[in-house]
């Protein structure tokens, strides 16, 4: 346990994204911890205020090249870098470091699937090995012992907030899972894409991916480690949409019924599971989840709902992408890893309208 007084020294890699600049607006407000260093790559050399002027003002480091970052005068990294890198870029690390990936770059445990997914062998396949998932409802106790924790990509996050209490419970098929899912355009990072300029994401709703995206196997995984089966066993269906919103995620799953289980029994379970949970919300019986309830926080709000079908529910779970979904789960992690008070920094509630 840390004692109050003293400051956890952290650096953000891929500053200039959004993650890192959520990162580093939550952090701001964080009592045991400074901000020792920023890295970009394109913006490597500029000021704070000159990548994003919401955060000059506030004392931060210029951005610097992740070749020259100062490691040793840090306790943790927070890694905002694109899928690939931050394997390459840790590797060399000192091994003292804590390091809090945000990338996908340590999620995925077995080899070949990690290969047919991201298209390349994985770069540093020991420190794969010493990665913990970081779901941290989930796993909390395990990324408390960990130094390097691969926080889940922000569509499993939501997937696996709903899901997973219910099928560990057996209250619901884990062979029939279909989940749709719909993100802010943040979600896709602050390069220059052509699906998220205003012109062609404004005024339209686009499924992409469809049935083939890289989350489905992360969280098959998840779920198959939970059960203790193989990630064969269980079977995904998997559809993202882009919608012309900067922020937040919102996912819905058709899901079948365990024999003689009811909606009722999916509610008491996740009252049970997530009763006291700081950032995971059970809505009352009817209220719908949207994304404009979770907006700016670390929150989830979830929903189960009968459908029309007998035997078959809709379950519906919101988050921040950038917040529960990345950065603020990184934090979450960090101070689980740090023995901080778990909602240290993130205690803000959701923007609204
Ligand atoms: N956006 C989201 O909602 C979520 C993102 N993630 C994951 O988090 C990671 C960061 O995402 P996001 O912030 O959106 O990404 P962005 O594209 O917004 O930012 C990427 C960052 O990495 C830097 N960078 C790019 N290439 C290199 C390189 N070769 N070496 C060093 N630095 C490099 C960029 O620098 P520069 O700007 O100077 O080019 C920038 O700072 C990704 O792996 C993403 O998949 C996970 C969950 C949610
Ligand atoms: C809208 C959008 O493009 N979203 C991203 C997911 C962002 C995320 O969580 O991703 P990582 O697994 O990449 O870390 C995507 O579908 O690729």
């Amino acid at each position: 346990m840390m004692k109050s007084t003293q400051k956890i020294r952290a650096g953000i890699l891929g500053a200039s994204g959004y993650t890192g600049a959520e990162a580093m607006r939550l952090l701001l407000r964080h009592p045991n911890t400074e901000i020792c260093f920023l890295t970009a790559d394109r913006k490597a050399g500029q000021p704070v205020h000159d990548v994003y002027p919401h955060l000059g003002g506030y004392g931060l480091p210029d951005m610097i090249s992740v070749d020259t970052a100062p490691w040793d005068d840090v306790d943790v990294v927070f890694c905002g870098l694109p899928h690939g890198t931050t394997q390459e870029i840790i590797a060399s690390l000192p091994k003292t470091l804590k390091v809090i990936d945000l990338s996908a770059d340590f999620r995925i445990e077995d080899p070949a699937t990690y290969e047919e997914w991201y298209g390349h062998e994985h770069f540093a396949p020991d420190l794969q090995s010493e990665a913990v998932y970081g779901l941290t409802e989930i796993n909390r106790d395990e990324i408390g012992n960990a130094r390097l924790v691969a926080c889940p990509g922000c569509y499993p996050t939501a997937v696996l907030l709903a899901l997973m209490p219910l099928t560990s419970a057996g209250l619901i098929d884990s062979n029939d899972l279909v989940i749709d899912a719909k993100s802010g355009t943040t979600g896709a990072g602050r390069g220059l894409k052509q699906i998220t300029l205003f012109s062609e994401a404004g005024e339209g709703l686009s499924p992409y991916s469809i049935a083939s995206h890289r989350h489905a196997p992360e969280i098959e995984q998840e779920i198959a480690k939970s059960l203790r089966v193989p990630a064969a066993d269980i079977r995904v269906n998997f559809v993202p949409h882009l919608v012309p919103m900067s922020r937040g995620e919102l996912i819905t799953g058709h899901v079948r019924l365990s024999s003689g289980k009811s909606v009722d029994d999916l509610r008491a379970e996740y009252a049970s599971v997530y009763g006291d949970e700081p950032f995971v919300r059970l809505l009352p019986k009817g209220a719908v989840p949207q994304t404009q309830m979770v907006r700016g926080s670390n929150n989830c709000v979830l929903n189960v709902f009968e459908d029309r079908i007998p035997g078959r529910a809709t379950i519906i779970a919101a988050i921040d992408n950038l917040v529960k979904g990345s950065s603020g789960q990184a934090v979450q992690n960090m101070n689980v890893m740090f023995g901080l008070e778990e909602t240290t920094a993130l205690e803000q509630a959701p923007l609204f309208p």
